[in-house]
């Protein structure tokens, strides 16, 4: 197996009385994408800050690309993006593309190289319009694309994201999903991302990790994260006509029967079974006019966890 991109062992810092990362273990390897989640407060900017040199781990490992941070934080930083949602690295009063060449030359790239990059990040973000732009009077949206292709300019191994959606329509959110998606599938960048949208990590991530008070809680998907706490997706059926109960469906429980039976609401645990195998079994027997699935409430899964650590 390649070497992973990010790798901790026993991570801890310490604020004065405060353990914000408590012996956190982990590894990241090439081309995964990671949620990483937790509660405000939990940990998870600090361990970033780690990750990227900004911030001395008071005990534990961390390597990023295979290097300590701390140690070789330029060597880190030519092959890792980060954005920090609240802190920008663009020239505020620059016209944008004024930005992209000073990061290029920052990164020592050459001009000829610097504008190439820049034409394929504006292309795929559609920024073309606003280059011209000084980066104040971007839009919030605007601005976090520009974000997103300053940190790749320089073609990053990793890119570590902080609330990247936070605030977005829901456009821009779509949008800014759309290319990460693809940057990932066209290059094998690794994500690390941040956030409190779960859409963001349903649409992005393969892999979630949780972090509650400073310690790893969940390493693994996001349907075992709903499988930790019960949490089921729903097959919401709409009949031709009225219904009994569907309550002997394999691999299916019946949550809720609505109208005389015209609307089911079938949970079932997605680990077990498909939507397809239980859709199949109920039309085989009944004609199914409709169907919707709604997801787990992962906000809820989330706090469902963190009420099984006895936090409120
Ligand atoms: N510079 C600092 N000085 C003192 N305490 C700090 C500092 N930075 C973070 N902390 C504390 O460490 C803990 C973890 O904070 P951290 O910012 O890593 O959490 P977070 O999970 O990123 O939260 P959020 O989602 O709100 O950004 C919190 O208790 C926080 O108050």
């Amino acid at each position: 197996m390649s070497d992973p991109v990010i790798e901790t062992h026993e991570l801890v810092r310490d604020f004065r009385r405060t353990r914000a990362v408590d012996r956190m273990t982990f590894s990241v390897a090439p081309g995964e994408a990671v949620g990483y989640i937790g509660a405000n407060g939990a940990g998870k900017s600090t361990t970033i800050k780690m990750l990227t040199g900004i911030l001395r781990p008071t005990s534990g490992r961390v390597r990023t690309c295979g290097l300590d941070p701390m140690r070789r934080r330029v060597d880190v930083s030519r092959r890792v993006g980060v954005v920090f949602g609240q802190r920008s690295q663009l020239w505020w009063d620059l016209p944008l593309r004024d930005s992209f060449a000073i990061l290029g030359a920052i990164h020592r790239m050459d001009d000829v190289a610097t504008r190439a990059r820049t034409d394929v990040l504006v292309e795929q973000l559609e920024m073309g319009p606003q280059l011209g732009t000084p980066v104040r009077s971007l839009s919030l949206g605007q601005r976090m694309r520009a974000e997103i292709a300053a940190a790749l300019l320089h073609s990053p191994e990793l890119l570590v994201l902080d609330e990247p959606t936070i605030g977005l329509d829901v456009l821009s959110k779509q949008r800014l999903r759309e290319f990460l998606v693809a940057e990932r599938r066209e290059r094998g960048t690794t994500l690390l991302l941040t956030t409190h949208d779960m859409g963001d990590i349903e649409r992005l991530c393969d892999r979630v990790l949780v972090v509650d008070r400073g310690r790893l809680a969940f390493d693994g998907t996001l349907t075992g994260l709903a499988g930790t706490v019960g949490a089921q997706r729903v097959l919401v059926l709409d009949l031709a006509a009225p219904t009994p109960d569907l309550d002997d469906v394999p691999g299916a429980r019946l949550v809720a029967s609505e109208s005389g039976g015209l609307r089911q609401r079938l949970a079932f645990d997605a680990e077990r079974t498909t939507a397809a195998a239980v859709l199949a079994h109920v039309s085989a027997r009944h004609d199914v006019r409709d169907l919707a699935i709604e997801e787990p409430d992962i906000e809820d899964v989330v706090r469902r966890i963190y009420a099984a650590s006895g936090r409120p």
